[in-house]
Order: structure tokens, then sequence, then C-alpha cells
């Protein structure tokens, strides 16, 4: 096991390249099973999600081959091979698999998925969606059945505007008889780029990208190549870094548009930014910084994955800011981790209220999730002394190369190995 070490303080200034998006490779990945021949995915971001994935095909009878940013996906031997434990519990996407085996084979077993605990996250609107198209879903010890004689087209009205759902049921509904329309659908970006795939396999899909995705079922899917978007998220984390810690920074590889809440808060804020058609351009630190409310939301609005970091940049600025996060019930584990650096915030309900500035000290903290982390190493850079971050495989999950990222700016940023005691002490804590 490893810990990540942060020397805080040091001015950052350059230029960081951004990966391809995580929640899109997820739903790809898995939406390759659709396929009757190979897939080529391209500009894929080197996490654990996308590693287990291919795992996991493999597992099915996928052949796979990784080559530097690239996967190739052979589908035609794959079958629909129970998963009822094992990877499937280590990520949230896991749940694509229901989609996809379902839509391919019209069976599969598939365990509960993991991801970050931030409150309930239940799945019903996908099995509200799959049951919709004719499947029958039993829960069996944790396993998910899921059986269907045929797949019909069908009218399906999420209750929660649900961004696993929507691409769920588009995996499903692709090979199934007829139309099939999703009323209340999520925007994300990604889903268009699920959905760009899916239409260069054969797939007929209009609408994705508004809410109401429609459908029309095709006899079969074939093999084509797609090149991935860049993650809005880690952008996001690189802009909010930059806000805090740069001198300059040009984020690369980002589509502005898909930040534009983010973007809309920082210039509240007083923050210097400019944007182009791939690069985001922001001038950190010249002004004191004004406090600001916000609401995460479903996009366009602010993103639940932006506001743990977020929290970290309003540690320095100077008067009361509010974050209330509609989307998760307790997506603030990181805040006793900022307290113990130093951070005057606290939690009311779904809200963190944070009064500044703070001087934040290193400290030894840990990472519990994916953006828990990301929000304690923005916390690191801008802190005094060396922060250690443990739970660095939460990190991993969605940060690709983010040492390499962070010190190609002049950040001191290192990996060392936990010693056995640290490893007993986490364990037991
Ligand atoms: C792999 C992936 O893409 N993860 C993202 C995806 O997660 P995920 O797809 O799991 O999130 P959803 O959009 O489904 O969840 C949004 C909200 O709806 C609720 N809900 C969802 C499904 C359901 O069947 N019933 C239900 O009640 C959830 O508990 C949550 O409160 O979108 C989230 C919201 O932008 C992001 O934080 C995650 O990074
Ligand atoms: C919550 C996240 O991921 P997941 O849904 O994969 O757990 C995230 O990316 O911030």
């Amino acid at each position: 096991m490893e810990k990540l070490k942060v020397a805080g303080g040091y001015p950052l200034e350059g230029t960081v390249k951004i990966s391809g998006a995580k929640n899109s490779a997820v739903a790809l990945i898995p939406a390759t099973i659709l396929a009757e021949s190979p897939v080529t995915i391209e500009g894929l971001p080197n996490i654990s999600d996308v590693q287990i994935l291919g795992g996991l095909l493999e597992e099915i009878g996928g052949k796979i081959t990784f080559e530097k940013d690239k996967i190739i996906v052979d589908p035609s031997n794959m079958i629909s091979m129970p998963l009822p434990n094992g990877k499937v519990k280590k990520l949230r996407a896991s749940y694509y698999l229901m989609g996809a085996m379902l839509g391919r084979f019209k069976k599969a077993v598939i365990g509960l998925p993991g991801g970050c605990h931030l409150g309930p996250r239940p799945i019903d609107q996908h099995i509200k969606g799959f049951e919709a198209l004719g499947a029958t879903v039993t829960n069996e010890q944790g396993a998910i059945y899921l059986r269907a004689e045929e797949l019909k087209g069908a009218r399906i009205y999420l209750d929660v505007v649900s961004v696993g759902a929507t691409i769920n049921i588009m995996l499903a509904a692709v090979l199934a008889k007829g139309r099939t329309i999703i009323e209340n659908a999520a925007k994300e970006p990604e889903i268009i780029d699920v959905a760009t795939l899916l239409s260069s396999m054969g797939a007929k899909i209009k609408g994705a990208g508004t809410d109401v995705i429609r459908i029309d079922g095709v006899e079969k899917l074939h093999g084509c190549r797609h090149s991935i978007i860049p993650d809005r998220i880690e952008a996001g984390t690189y802009v909010i870094i930059g806000a805090s810690m740069a001198k300059e920074l040009i984020v690369d590889n980002v589509i502005p548009l898909h930040l534009e809440s983010l973007i809309a808060k920082l210039r509240e804020m007083g923050i210097h930014i400019e944007t182009s058609d791939d690069q985001i351009y922001i001038v950190g630190r010249q002004n004191e910084l004004k406090p600001v409310d916000i609401k995460t939301l479903v996009y366009p609005g602010f993103p639940t994955d932006l506001q743990q970091p977020f929290t970290s940049l309003l540690t320095k600025v100077n008067g009361t800011s509010v974050i209330t996060d509609t989307i998760y019930s307790s997506r603030f584990k990181h805040i006793d981790e900022l307290r113990r650096m130093g951070a005057n915030v606290k939690v009311e309900g779904r809200s963190a209220i944070i009064t500044g500035p703070s001087k934040l000290q290193g400290a030894k903290v840990k990472a519990s999730d994916l953006r828990a982390g990301a929000a304690l190493v923005a916390a690191g850079l801008m802190a005094e002394g060396v922060t250690e971050i443990t739970g660095l495989e939460h990190i991993d999950r969605g940060y690709s190369h983010i040492e390499d990222k962070l010190n190609g700016l002049g950040a001191k940023v290192w990996r060392e190995k936990m010693t056995d005691r640290e490893i007993e002490q986490i364990r037991n804590a």
C-alpha cells in the first residue's frame, strides 16, 4: 500500500493536459459487449476503474488489448458469465454490465456495485427501466439477476434524474425490438459520448444530451473506433487547484462549455479565467477572493463531483461560503480531514459552511472517497508543510498520473510505501 505526500506552498505554473473522462470510459467499455466485432476506444484515462472493467470483460470471454491510452475489445466470444462477487464490488460503474449483458444475452447476474460511499445510492430507476423493457429482475443475496425472453421498447419516465439509469437503459434498449423513450433523462456530456459510441456501432439514438432520448432498436451492432471526451471533473479539479495556487495555469484538452457552472462561480469569486475551444486559462491568487454560495445540481448545474475540491479552495476566502449538496446526503467525509489541517468548516444537514481565510497546515489525513482525495490534495498544495494522504486507492480510481501532472506544474508530490505499522493502524481505525 502507498500514501501520497504533498509538500505545500509551491506556486504552480504551466500547462496540464486532461485525460479522457472516467465517467464516459466506465460506460463505453461495457458498451462494447453489445458489438459483434472489435471496438477500439482511444484516449482512455490511466485509472484503476478502467483496468478493473477490462479485467471484468476478460472474465466473460472478451479479448482485451490495452495499448497506451487505447483499448481494443473483441467481444465475439463473450458469454453471459455470472459476476456476483469480486471485481464488480470495486467500482460503481459495474452496474453498466447489467444493461449491456441484458441487451446482448437477455440475461445477466451482477453483484451490487461499489464506488464512493456518499449516502444511499439506490439503483431502483435502472431496474424500473429494465423491467419496462420486459426483464424480470430479482435481488438474490446481493446480486441482481436479470432475465428476459425478449426485450421490447417502452416509454420510461425516470422518477429521479440519474446518469447511471439513463445510460444503463440506453445500453439495454439499443438491441430491443421497437422504440424506447426515456423521459426525464439525465443530460450529462458522458451520456452524449456513450450515445455517440453506440451510434457508431449502428444504434439509432436521438436526443442524448436532452431530457428525452428516443432509441429505435436494431438487430445487431458492429465494431467501430471511438475517441473519448475529456474528463470535465479532472479538468475542474485542476482549475480549482490553479485558482488557489497558480500564478498562471493552462488546463489543456478540455471542453470549457462542460464547466460553465464552475467557471461562473470562480469569476463571481474574482478569479480571472479565459477560455478558448479546448483550453481554460486561469490567473490565480491575484485578488482577495469573495465568498460564494453553491448548490450542486444535475448537469448543467454545479457538479457534485467538484463540491469536495471546491471546499478546499473556499478555506482561503475571506468570509463565509456555503456549499449545499442536493445530489448526495453525506458527501462530507473530507470535512473532518480539512479541519485536521486547520480549516474552519462545519456541516449542517446537507451543507458545508466554510469560514476563511484559514492558514492550512500539513497533516496526516485519509481520503475516504475519490473526490475527498482530490479535496485533500488541493488542500495539501495550499498548506504549510507536508500533508500525508492515505486511501490513495480512491484517488487512483479517477486521476490519471496525478503526481506527474502536478509536479509538471512545479508542485512537490510523491508516493511512499506505507510501513506495516501504518497499514495496521489504518485497518484498525
Ligand atoms: C460512474 C458515474 O458516472 N458516476 C457518476 C454518476 O453516478 P450515478 O450514476 O451513480 O449517479 P446518479 O445520477 O444515478 O445519481 C443521482 C442521484 O439519484 C439517486 N438515484 C440514482 C439512481 C437510482 O436508481 N435511484 C436514485 O435514487 C442517487 O442516489 C443520487 O442521489 O453521476 C453522479 C451524479 O452526477 C456522479 O456523482 C458520479 O460521479
Ligand atoms: C462519485 C464518483 O464516482 P463513482 O460514481 O464511480 O463512485 C466520482 O467520480 O466522483
